[in-house]
């Protein structure tokens, strides 16, 4: 397995701690000194965060890891990061696995491992007027363990380990040695070439296009082929020949 970490990007800070609250909100801290980019990650968080206002179980030898960066644009565009975020991951997993058919990519953004969610992603800003202050990008990665069925929303994708699905062992030093390389290298081609690159790299590797999905919007929910994600990152869904873009919801399968 694992190749050679790729270098380290530069201008890209690295902070280690052994535990901490949350390294979103530790990253977000950093927010006002930062002079570039900077990658935080910890042993354990104590009070891990996950999407939609629920907790992200956070015991040692997983991966929490947190990009904190002050990006140009607009918000809108700032948010398609989570979308190199997830292709960061995919190529992160497929370096130190060999297993390229194994990953998928979940709209909006976790990444699959044999199906089973490996890890999330959760985007984080702050700004005024418009604008973006800074922007934090937290990751987790079920390196070693993952919760259990009942742990989770009912209906949701089942959480899985690296370890348990590969018999694979990577610590979380070695996952952000990779993660942070490809990261930087996903970011120079949206500074260089915009969300177009982005966009058809990670319907590569989408999980269930072309099939019918479920979309949860609040209250609502519909039904539709999972047909592509537009030039904003919203999922296209098509319902009996109505095609509706959805920029944001929770997917069942
Ligand atoms: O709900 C999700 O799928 C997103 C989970 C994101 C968890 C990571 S762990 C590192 C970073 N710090 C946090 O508190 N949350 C994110």
């Amino acid at each position: 397995m694992s190749a050679k970490a790729p270098r380290w990007p530069e201008g890209v800070a690295r902070h280690a701690l052994a535990s901490v609250d949350s390294t979103n909100a530790y990253a977000s801290s950093l927010a006002p000194g930062l002079t570039g980019p900077a990658w935080v990650i910890a042993g354990e968080q104590t009070a891990g965060r996950g999407r939609r206002g629920r907790g992200w179980s956070s015991p040692r030898g997983n991966f929490y890891g947190s990009l904190v960066m002050q990006p140009d644009g607009a918000p809108d565009r700032a948010a398609l990061r989570s979308f190199i975020a997830a292709l960061a991951l995919h190529q992160t997993c497929v370096a130190l696995t060999g297993l390229p058919q194994s990953f998928t990519l979940k709209w909006p953004n976790d990444v699959l491992l044999n199906g089973g969610k490996l890890a999330g992603i959760l985007l984080e800003s702050a700004g005024q007027g418009g604008r973006i202050g800074h922007l934090v990008i937290g990751i987790g990665v079920n390196l070693i363990a993952a919760p259990t069925v009942d742990q989770v929303e009912p209906g949701a994708v089942p959480p899985v380990s690296l370890l348990g699905e590969t018999g694979l062992r990577v610590t979380p030093e070695m996952f952000l040695d990779h993660l942070a390389p490809a990261f930087a290298g996903w970011e120079a081609e949206f500074v260089a070439h915009g969300f177009a690159p982005i966009r058809s790299a990670w319907l590569a590797q989408a999980a269930r296009l072309g099939e019918t999905i479920r979309a949860r919007t609040g209250t609502q929910e519909r039904h539709g082929i999972f047909e592509t994600i537009d030039d904003t990152g919203a999922l296209v869904l098509n319902m009996n020949g109505m095609r509706e873009a959805i920029p944001a919801a929770e997917v069942f399968f």
